[in-house]
């Protein structure tokens, strides 16, 4: 398989999309990003990692970096993490606070703010430092010591920070956050604001396309598990446009704000694309493009 003529032909289709969405512009710290700017990166299963664009130019990661919050939790604490966060899409935006009253505070699943926020604390009392766990874990996966968060970018996220501050009080009044909320809402955005590239990424996600297994043969997960992960990313890991994603793309996948969108190719590897340009719900206008050119140009949708 020719893996760089394929990404070049997935950058040219993905170029002809008619619009280009606009920067997140409710973190000050991104609003600036090139619309127009494009990366991505495509590992497999051994290792190997191809790119394109700006695929190793650091971006802020943002809810991509739930992904990671989610799988290191259930490591270290298991099933346990499921009493206190659901499994169901929540047809809502990222950063609502309508179901959480109605639902007790027990946020829809782990790839809203309000989920993210639930797993943050189970991990930072797990290990005591979650945004340090992601940040390892990105870097021993990715090979990459440069991993970080940008203290910039996290600041600008706490200043700016009230709806995610009421999500996480609000959750606190119903007894579902064991750790002050000030500590969980750092956390937080530390994990948010880790900057990596499309290359990182890719790599750092390829245990779920392992089926649990990391990139020095330990094991992160059980293969249930994984294939569980990948489940709930298909149905939540994109929002409320879960479903237009499972319908254009047909991969697990998670987004984030700072245009970034992690999708597995189960058992064959993992794809990377960065593009800040959004669409309504938050997702990359030209990352959601190229994944749907790859995986009409290849057949490599789960479906
Ligand atoms: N969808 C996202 O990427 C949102 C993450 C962002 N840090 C927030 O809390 O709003």
């Amino acid at each position: 398989m020719d893996y760089q003529g394929l990404l070049y032909d997935v950058r040219d289709s993905a170029r002809r999309a008619p619009a280009r969405g606009r920067a997140a512009d409710y973190i000050p710290a991104l609003a600036a990003a090139d619309p127009d700017a494009f990366g991505m990166a495509l590992a497999t299963v051994d290792g190997q990692v191809f790119g394109v664009g700006d695929w190793e130019r650091p971006f802020s990661i943002q809810s991509v970096s739930k992904l990671f919050t989610l799988a290191l939790a259930l490591a270290e604490g298991g099933d346990e993490l499921w009493r206190g966060v659901g499994r169901e899409p929540s047809g809502n935006p990222f950063n609502s606070l309508v179901q959480l009253e109605s639902e007790h505070g027990i946020p829809r699943n782990p790839f809203i703010n309000a989920g993210a926020v639930v797993v943050t604390d189970r991990l930072l009392e797990l290990t005591g430092d979650a945004a340090g766990a992601v940040r390892d874990f990105l870097r021993a996966e990715s090979g990459n010591p440069d991993v970080a968060t940008d203290a910039a970018v996290a600041a600008s996220e706490a200043d700016h920070g009230h709806r995610n501050a009421a999500l996480a009080h609000f959750i606190a009044g119903y007894g579902n956050l064991r750790n002050p909320v000030d500590d969980v809402l750092a956390h937080y955005y530390a994990h948010c604001a880790i900057a990596a590239g499309c290359r990182d990424l890719a790599l750092a996600g390829l245990f779920l396309a392992r089926h649990g297994t990391r990139a020095d043969g330990s094991r992160l997960l059980t293969r249930s598990e994984a294939k569980r992960i990948n489940a709930v990313l298909l149905t939540c890991g994109t929002y409320d446009a879960a479903g237009d994603f499972a319908y254009r793309v047909g991969l697990p996948g998670k987004s984030g704000v700072g245009g970034g969108v992690l999708a597995v190719l189960p058992g064959r590897g993992t794809v990377c694309v960065w593009s800040p340009g959004l669409d309504t719900a938050g997702n990359s206008v030209l990352g959601v493009a190229a994944l749907d050119a790859l995986t009409t140009l290849t057949g490599w949708s789960v479906f």
